[in-house]
């Protein structure tokens, strides 16, 4: 997808990157490198992690864990007959592409790990909390989501290492997010041992002092770029916002719009969403979008739908009642409107994807240009359309305003005289729409399957905005 799109986030705190020195690239070991496989440093691997210490791993949280016996050495009879993976890695350091020695030794480790990524990651956890017990309580309690993220996070950065502009946008607003989450400059290196004790002993064909080298420099260089990011957001904002429930209305038996006051401004644009942590579900964050342009009285809003199994939605529709006090992450986002041109804006919103679609509606009103808006309200039945009176209500007072209400699945009783079908249809029913911006906001199938649509109806690609999809995906509530 080349839609402009927004990435997620990271850590850190005051830089004092002068405590790196055991991370420099070493040719040989290095004394005082710390040991860089549990075998050595643990005599006990993770996986007989202790049962629940205070700020331990529980023993089913290293679940399939269990590392991979080392190479064997060869039978002195003759090799054995080589593997398909094993020959691709006897690729030798050189590419067509121009890909830089240490990009193409990390990809090799990659290529290695990615058929046991999952066992990878519950190994790295579970190094990183048996050696550091004390960081367990930076995560949430249940590490089924998390398991992914930071090291997936780690291997993506690693993957771009040969792409200045892109790794130091992706790592900076990494390492700006990760504040929230209370992370240290001096977590860094812990994490950095443990992600080299877990690749040297899962890469164990690929692993050898060139590659360590290469790993070393990456991870110094992508914690350096956090760490610093974080300093320098510290300046001028907050690591997180306290903001206090004032309104709670139920508008479906499963979606609720929650109405806050942030104990400090918050500064956002519309079009953008925030991260947000409650009190019953501590260090488990979901990222909403702010359902209304920023208000004189500071107030934000979020659209929330109860998905089964979804912790957070779950307890901001069902439990969360004004007084109560949430946590908001730093804004981010670039579904944003572009106020230097008098394009037309073309608005796809598929369910609660409704929310800053409402929002873009409210900053062009308050713009003052009367640029031509098309909304397409999409939901599964007129029932789920729990937001058309007040979208009605803002076509109602905004001539340059159109909104058509698409129903998709469930009946409909006509009273809206609303498109039957998708969204996608709709608009292509009604397109073409050369002269406009679009923005794409809801369920991920919509996300994918909007784009093609008004490429389609001839906005060009790079006129089209929506919040990333892996973010989409990765929220799941
Ligand atoms: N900034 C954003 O992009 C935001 C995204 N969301 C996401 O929106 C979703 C809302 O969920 P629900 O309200 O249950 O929506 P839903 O699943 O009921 O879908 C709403 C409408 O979107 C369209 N749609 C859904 N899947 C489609 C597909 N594969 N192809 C074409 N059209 C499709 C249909 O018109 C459908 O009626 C959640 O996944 C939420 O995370 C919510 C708020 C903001």
């Amino acid at each position: 997808m080349d839609a402009p799109t927004t990435a997620s986030a990271g850590s850190g705190a005051e830089g004092d990157s002068g405590a790196w020195s055991w991370f420099s690239p070493s040719p040989a070991k290095s004394p005082e490198r710390p040991a860089e496989t549990p075998e050595e440093r643990d005599p006990e691997p993770p996986p007989a992690a202790p049962d629940d210490g205070p700020a331990g791993v529980r023993a089913d949280e290293t679940h399939g864990a269990a590392p991979p016996p080392r190479r064997a050495v060869p039978p002195a009879a003759g090799p054995a007959p080589e593997s398909a993976l094993e020959a691709s890695l006897r690729t030798p350091h050189s590419d067509a592409t121009g890909a830089s020695g240490d990009a193409l030794l990390i990809r090799r480790t990659m290529t290695e790990i990615e058929p046991v990524a999952e066992q990878v990651t519950s190994y790295f956890y579970a190094l990183l909390f048996v050696r550091y017990p004390e960081l367990r309580q930076l995560f949430p309690v249940s590490m089924d989501e998390q398991r992914d993220r930071l090291f997936k996070a780690l291997l993506t950065a690693a993957q771009r290492v040969d792409d200045d502009a892109s790794l130091t946008e992706f790592l900076a607003h990494l390492g700006r997010g990760h504040r929230k989450y209370g992370t240290q400059p001096a977590h860094y290196p812990a994490v950095g041992e443990c992600l080299l004790g877990t690749l040297s002993r899962y890469a164990t064909l690929s692993w050898d002092d060139q590659t360590e080298g290469a790993w070393i420099r990456a991870y110094t260089r992508i914690s350096q770029i956090m760490i610093d990011a974080a300093a320098e957001d510290e300046v001028t904002s907050p690591a997180w916002w306290d903001a206090e429930v004032v309104a709670h209305e139920l508008r479906t038996s499963d979606i609720a719009i929650v109405t806050v006051r942030p104990d400090q401004p918050y500064p956002f644009l519309a079009g953008q969403y925030t991260s947000v942590e409650t009190p019953w579900w501590p260090r488990v964050w979901r990222h909403y979008s702010f359902a209304a342009a920023p208000r004189s009285d500071g107030l934000l809003s979020f659209h929330v739908k109860a998905v089964p199994a979804g912790w957070v939605s779950g307890a901001l529709v069902h439990r969360a009642r004004p007084g109560d006090v949430i946590r908001l992450g730093p804004p981010t986002g670039s579904m944003t409107v572009d106020h230097t041109t008098d394009n037309g804006l073309l608005c796809l919103g598929g369910g609660t994807g409704i929310a800053p679609i409402k929002a873009l509606v409210e900053d062009v009103a308050e713009h003052g240009r009367r640029r031509p808006m098309e909304v397409f309200y999409g939901a599964r039945s007129d029932h789920d359309l729990y937001d058309i009176d007040t979208m009605l209500r803002l076509e109602h007072a905004h001539p340059w305003l159109s909104v058509r209400p698409v129903i998709s699945s469930g009946p409909s009783s006509g009273a809206l005289n609303s498109f039957s079908g998708q969204l996608p249809d709709a608009v292509r029913e009604y397109g073409p729409y050369g002269e406009y911006d679009a923005y794409v906001s809801g369920p991920p199938g919509l996300i994918r399957s909007g784009v093609d649509a008004l490429v389609g109806v001839g906005v060009p690609s790079d006129r089209i905005r929506h919040d990333a999809l892996e973010e989409l995906v990765a929220a799941g509530e």
